[in-house]
């Protein structure tokens, strides 16, 4: 590190511009030196000043980076992640491929996930928490929620989860996020409006990533947009079934040493699922994502 470089946290990143978090809090504008180099909110970065502004010059290492690469373009979602806590709700009802896709990144990228069950106050939610059982079998921890109906009950229930780590939250529109943000978060609207002035984008923008520290920085919220569209262009077809928690204990009693349990006799995750051991939905989805992580690109 040179001697005008300091360490920064990218709190918030919009194209090419970032705001960079000092050690003190202080944010600053910068821009990224170079083509090569992306950052995302999560990184930690060097930076000099230059004039009002500054310039990143270096990224440290990531511990890791979870994106999405649909077919057209990749993007990063966001790096240094401890966790990802998808929230979904039973209305709008959440889309369990969503869902998949979500989870199968966030195990491609070594990253933890909690799935958070909001709006358990209304009558849908019993249709959703059907849909969820076979998540929570396969041991991801569900957290039934009522963010605006019961929000101190439910912010008790997230406390230990978020408490002194990065979370990385993500869900569908309508789902709730907001409000999540909103209550864990004093000040959010705050924090936002500074940051989207900061940027030039507008103050309810969604386009952009953003970072939030939660009270005493005792751990922080990552709100990203683009849950829509969560292509897994980059996970290889033939490591799907070993990042769906519900496949992976079946691995290795197939016939064919490289079956990839779609048409081959002898398969193990076939007979699983045959067995009703493999719930249908998951079983249909890990066809559906293989046939689309297989197919040839397009480009
Ligand atoms: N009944 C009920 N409604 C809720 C609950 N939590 C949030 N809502 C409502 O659901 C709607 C969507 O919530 P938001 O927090 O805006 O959802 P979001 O995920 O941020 O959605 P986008 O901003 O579109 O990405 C709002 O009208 C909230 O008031 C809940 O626990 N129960
Ligand atoms: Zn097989």
């Amino acid at each position: 590190m040179t001697a005008a470089q300091q360490t920064g946290l990218v709190v918030a990143a919009h194209g090419r511009h970032l705001i960079v978090e000092s050690a003190d809090g202080s944010h600053r504008l910068c821009h990224l030196r170079g083509k090569k180099t992306e950052a995302v909110v999560g990184d930690r970065v060097r930076w000099a000043i230059s004039g009002d502004e500054g310039v990143v010059e270096a990224l440290e290492p990531r511990r890791n980076l979870l994106w999405r690469q649909d077919e057209w373009r990749s993007k990063a979602f966001a790096a240094n992640l401890d966790r990802i806590l998808v929230l979904v709700a039973g209305e709008p009802m959440f889309s369990e491929s969503q869902l998949t896709r979500a989870l199968v990144a966030a195990a491609h990228a070594g990253i933890d996930t909690v799935i958070g069950l909001n709006k358990t106050d209304l009558p849908a939610a019993d249709t959703a928490r059907e849909r969820l059982a076979p998540y929570r079998a396969m041991g991801v921890p569900v957290v039934e929620l009522a963010l605006k109906a019961r929000p101190a009950e439910s912010l008790a229930a997230l406390q230990p989860l978020l408490a002194s780590r990065t979370t990385l939250v993500l869900g569908p529109s309508g789902a709730g996020k907001s409000t999540l943000i909103n209550r864990a978060v004093p000040g959010a609207d705050a924090q936002v409006g500074e940051i989207s002035q900061a940027l030039g984008t507008g103050r309810h923008t969604t386009t952009s990533t953003r970072w939030y520290w939660l009270t005493g920085r005792n751990g922080a919220l990552i709100d990203s947009p683009g849950f829509q569209a969560f292509g897994l262009h980059h996970v290889p077809a033939t490591d799907l079934a070993s990042l769906m928690p519900d496949l992976a204990p079946h691995l290795g009693g197939c016939r064919f040493y490289n079956c990839t349990h779609r048409h081959e006799p002898g398969c193990a995750l076939r007979a699983a699922a045959e067995r009703g051991v493999i719930a249908p939905s998951r079983w249909r989805l890990y066809g559906e994502l293989f046939d689309e992580l297989s197919a040839p690109q397009r480009y």
